[in-house]
């Protein structure tokens, strides 16, 4: 019935039309009847009308998503003609006048990002097994319609943020992302870094395809849509995304700004051998590391200190990497056998509250609640985490009052409860954010978060923003605080 793109074979336009009645026949015998396949509502990415002049019916355009594991490729994108389309498809239909839909085209400049270390590192095979012949389907063809770039490293996506910086059109590109959290941490990054063209571009528009691990703002973003009870069962992540790419309108992505006390380094895998400043593999296996002085790093998702932190750094090996997302949960094992308590202070800046006053934060002790105020200027934290979405994965709800692109900084945060309280903690988490109730936790809306950090090993120093690594001096803090500049807009 369907007709399946292939690998680097673009669909385009006239050959979707062409080609589907002949194939759809052959496969049918070489009958007349072509009998209307059932569709999997969900599964619907888009409906073009087949054709205006020659014949009515539609083209629908359907994603099937198989398992990694069965060796084949796991995705296709499934191209049918029929003359009727199924009622509960008509939402889906497009009209051929607004395609390209406006932030595909001219004088939009598109571009294609394709991260190929991402998540399961599928991102070049959903190029070109999906989005290609998609795109194709609405009259962009790469070269002309689009530019593509492929990671080649560490800093290809900084590199692209940082030419779009210097150019006075970027507030006409729509950056189309083929990767994790991590393609808009370092696009947002990248932007920052150099002085912008003059007069400043008004900023691009990022479209999420998630092909990262966790995927936290995509999932965030699209958290209503998984839970829209007219459709059963909801689309999966992929396809929200590509209805999204084709009707999405642009919005302002809500950010903050992680500062660092001075000494504070960005730890990431080098582009190449000879740009290694400092090697500490320890006992980590994280391989050869690049270590670069860091003053501040922006992010639109999460920062944090204690055991989120730790996770997110000591689960990011090869070794674990090879298992997608179950690599956190394995890395959470080792850790909470460890069970450490990070030797902090957190101070916050409430709603309504001057620059620099911050009221110190005491941690709860083993058996007790949580208290704040006066006392020792040092606390046992397991963990604190500073968030502007509400999901870190699709089923992992960290900040449950959070809504999409809302700009609230949430801060989420227990002392030393010890690993199997943890875990409890972690797990109420996967029951919609149902650890915010629980009485050895602290949740709320907080304007900027200081937290210092007393370790000494520098194991036990290390914060995440969106995924990156930072290193903090023995002594050293991190500032997190809302950005009023806007810096990307995202399609939502
Ligand atoms: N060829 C490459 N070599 C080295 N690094 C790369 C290469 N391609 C991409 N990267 C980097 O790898 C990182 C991948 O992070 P990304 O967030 O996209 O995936 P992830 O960590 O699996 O997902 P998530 O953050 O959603 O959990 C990005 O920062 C990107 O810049």
């Amino acid at each position: 019935m369907a007709v399946q793109s292939s690998a680097g074979n673009a669909i385009d336009n006239d050959e979707a039309q062409r080609v589907s009645p002949d194939c759809l026949a052959s496969q049918n015998g070489g009958g007349p009847e072509i009998t209307a396949p059932n569709f999997d509502h969900e599964r619907v990415v888009f409906v073009q009308q087949a054709s205006e002049k020659t014949s009515d019916g539609y083209v629908i355009y359907s994603l099937s998503e198989g398992s990694v594991s069965d060796g084949d490729k796991p995705f296709s994108l499934e191209v049918v003609q029929q003359q009727q389309l199924p009622e509960d498809l008509t939402e889906f239909v497009v009209d051929r006048l607004n395609l390209p839909p406006p932030h595909l085209r001219l004088p939009r400049n598109v571009h294609v990002v394709v991260s190929t270390r991402s998540g399961l590192r599928l991102a070049p095979d959903v190029y070109h097994i999906v989005l290609r012949p998609l795109l194709a389907a609405v009259g962009l063809q790469p070269g002309e319609g689009y530019g593509v770039t492929v990671t080649k490293n560490a800093n290809t996506i900084r590199d692209f943020a940082r030419e779009l910086r210097t150019d006075a059109n970027a507030g006409n590109a729509t950056v189309i992302l083929l990767s994790g959290d991590g393609g808009v941490v370092d696009m947002l990054n990248g932007l920052d870094h150099l002085a912008p063209a003059s007069p400043a571009p008004s900023p691009p528009t990022i479209a999420l395809l998630p092909l990262g691990t966790a995927n936290a703002l995509l999932h965030s973003l699209h958290k209503p849509h998984y839970s829209d009870t007219n459709t059963q069962p909801p689309p999966s992540p992929l396809v929200l995304a590509l209805r999204t790419l084709l009707n999405g309108t642009p919005a302002r992505l809500p950010t903050f700004r992680a500062s660092f006390s001075p000494g504070a380094k960005l730890i990431s895998a080098p582009l190449d051998p000879e740009h290694v400043v400092v090697v500490d593999a320890a006992k980590l296996d994280h391989g050869i590391q690049k270590e670069t002085p860091v003053t501040h790093v922006l992010g639109a998702i999460v920062a944090s200190y204690g055991f989120h932190a730790s996770l997110v750094w000591e689960s990011d090996t090869p070794a674990y990497r090879a298992h997608g997302d179950k690599r956190f949960g394995m890395a959470a094992a080792e850790l909470l056998k460890v069970s450490h308590a990070y030797d902090a202070a957190v101070g916050v800046r409430r709603k309504g509250v001057g620059e620099g006053v911050f009221t110190r934060l005491r941690p709860a002790a083993r058996d007790h609640g949580r208290e704040e105020g006066e006392g020792e200027e040092w606390g046992r934290f397991n963990y604190v985490l500073m968030t502007l979405v509400s999901n870190l994965e699709k089923t992992f709800t960290i900040s449950p009052a959070g809504r999409p692109l809302d700009g609230r900084l949430r801060l989420v945060h227990f002392g030393d409860v010890g690993g199997g309280k943890t875990m409890e903690i972690m797990m109420a988490a996967y029951r919609e954010g149902a650890h915010v109730g629980m009485p050895e936790v602290g949740y709320e809306e907080v304007e900027e978060v200081r937290v210092t950090i007393a370790e000494e090993d520098p194991r036990w120093r290390k914060v995440c923003i969106d995924g990156s690594i930072v290193e903090v001096e023995q002594g050293g803090w991190m500032r997190v605080g809302r950005e009023g500049t806007e810096r990307l807009r995202v399609l939502i």
